[in-house]
């Protein structure tokens, strides 16, 4: 069990000086003095981060990786380890494509208002480079998606209030099948001119779909000829149109936006640029266990802030008022601490926090080192004394991936260590170092903050990218064709 002394001088977490097998290096020390009235005094020593070698691959990537990492991070468009490992819609040609009908799986589950108007097109814009390609080589593209998590066939999710939006970005008229499989949409594909897009209505109105039924996946294959997965959202989901369509469609290949997601999401994280550092926030520790225990295998620098740094605190003996901590992961908390110290990761907690006295966006709030949480108070955002820290120890870096925010960033007053992180990567971005934002609220945060366009890669996936970042393979990339091995 942790600890529940306060101690008065908190090496809140130094790094290993043992060596490990990796070349990594490591130094960096987080001294946090509590006894201090104001902010703690805190030094990171000088730190001797080095890029100097690699980690292990996921096997599925290991062939030819060190052939291939001396391109990575070139830049945007550049076509990356992992997409080597599958067959990618680009090693289609004008030969392979025209007149054929290609079922292309995409992740339009974009979020609608009330009125059924498109609040974020970030995913209909992702899937436009893949579609593009398909029309401009004579292809018929039947275009296919889910939105929400309908049971069974419920007007609200319909996907036709896609059709202007994706017809603008397309330059042509999209039309719309009333179905997703059936006489009705096998005729409107009959009649699909060489070029053309035909948007099917949500997979999800069959159950079929979401249990992966092979007859049904048998009915969607049936209208193509050959099958694009483009769907990075949804592609940890084994469905009939991600998933089970790839038993009856050859070839099954990867989009262009799901070559991405995985070329940054696995092929920067596994083979980085280094110093490699993730920024791990969000709620609870649990939702993140496996994020982080994946990632301390990888990089050199782990910054941890939102709402779980307070079960840290508590592992560590501090008192963290009425924040949010879960008592039953105070061991798992300080494992991870232990873990981080054997394979000589800087792990850095926040060192000063802003408390608040309700969970309130006009709720009091004060600035206090992370030793000083009175109680009644709760912590929710990390302080500007830890921006600073973390802003050196980002310095340093080649590559960082950003996961959860690192407070309650919905509300504008404790927003502000969010933003500064945000800030901070599209600072680094524009200097050349690889950042990856992966996924959910994060994403939001670098949107707010209107700096998403700089950043090297933002996820289109949440659930999808959470898992990558576990180090899970997707059976949405698993069901498509391996690529040609690219000799060494
Ligand atoms: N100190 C805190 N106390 C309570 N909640 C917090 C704190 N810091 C951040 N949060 C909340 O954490 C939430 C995000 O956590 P979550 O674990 O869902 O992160 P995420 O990875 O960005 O999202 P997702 O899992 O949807 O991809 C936000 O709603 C934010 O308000
Ligand atoms: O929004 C998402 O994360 C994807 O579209 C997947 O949706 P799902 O969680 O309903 O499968």
């Amino acid at each position: 069990m942790a600890s529940a002394t306060t101690p008065t001088s908190l090496s809140l977490l130094h790094t290993s000086s043992a060596t490990s097998s990796s070349s990594r290096t490591r130094s960096s020390l987080l001294h946090l003095s509590p006894s201090s009235s104001s902010s703690p005094s805190l030094r990171l020593r000088p730190t001797t981060l080095r890029g100097l070698g690699f980690v292990a691959c996921d096997p599925l990537f290991a062939l030819n990786v060190a052939s291939k990492v001396r391109s990575f991070g070139a830049g945007k468009g550049v076509r990356g380890i992992v997409s080597m490992a599958k067959k990618s819609v680009g090693d289609l040609t004008e030969a392979d494509l025209k007149g054929k009908k290609v079922f292309v799986r995409a992740d339009l589950n974009v979020p609608l208002d009330d009125n059924q108007k498109i609040t974020d097109d970030t995913r209909i814009r992702a899937a436009v480079p893949t579609i593009k390609y398909l029309i401009e080589k004579g292809a018929k593209v039947i275009l296919s998606s889910h939105l929400g998590r309908p049971k069974g066939v419920t007007p609200k999710f319909s996907l036709a209030p896609l059709v202007p939006r994706l017809s603008e970005l397309l330059g042509i008229q999209v039309v719309k099948a009333d179905d997703s499989i059936g006489p009705e949409v096998e005729k409107l594909v009959a009649s699909l001119p060489d070029g053309s897009v035909l948007l099917l209505e949500n997979v999800r109105f069959y159950k079929e779909e979401e249990k992966n039924d092979p007859e049904h996946a048998k009915k969607l294959a049936s209208l193509a000829d050959l099958y694009v997965n483009d769907a990075f959202g949804t592609a940890h989901r084994a469905h009939a149109s991600t998933e089970g369509v790839t038993k009856f469609l050859k070839p099954s290949v990867a989009g262009f936006l799901l070559q991405k997601e995985l070329d940054y999401l696995v092929g920067a994280v596994s083979v980085p640029k280094r110093p490699f550092a993730a920024i791990v926030g969000g709620s609870k520790v649990s939702s993140k266990i496996g994020v982080i225990e994946s990632l301390l295998e990888k990089v050199d620098i782990l910054l941890l802030g939102g709402g779980m740094i307070f079960t840290f605190y508590k592992a560590q003996g501090l008192s963290v008022g009425a924040s949010l901590v879960e008592e039953d992961k105070l061991d798992l908390a300080t494992s991870l601490i232990e873990k981080a110290k054997a394979k000589g990761v800087s792990l850095l907690l926040p060192t000063d926090v802003v408390i608040a006295d309700k969970f309130a966006p006009d709720a009091n709030s004060k600035i206090v080192p992370a030793t000083a949480i009175p109680d009644g108070w709760m912590g929710l955002d990390i302080g500007p004394d830890s921006v600073k820290t973390f802003n050196e120890a980002l310095d340093t870096t080649k590559t960082v991936i950003w996961n959860g925010p690192m407070g309650v960033f919905e509300f504008d007053k404790f927003a502000v260590g969010t933003e500064a992180v945000a800030n901070k990567l599209a600072e680094l971005s524009k200097k050349g170092v690889t950042t990856i934002i992966g996924g959910g609220d994060s994403v939001a945060a670098v949107e707010k903050v209107g700096v998403a366009s700089v950043m090297s890669h933002i996820s289109t996936g949440g659930g999808a990218s959470l898992e990558l970042l576990e180090g899970k393979q997707l059976p949405g990339v698993l069901a498509l064709d391996e690529a040609t091995p690219v000799p060494v």
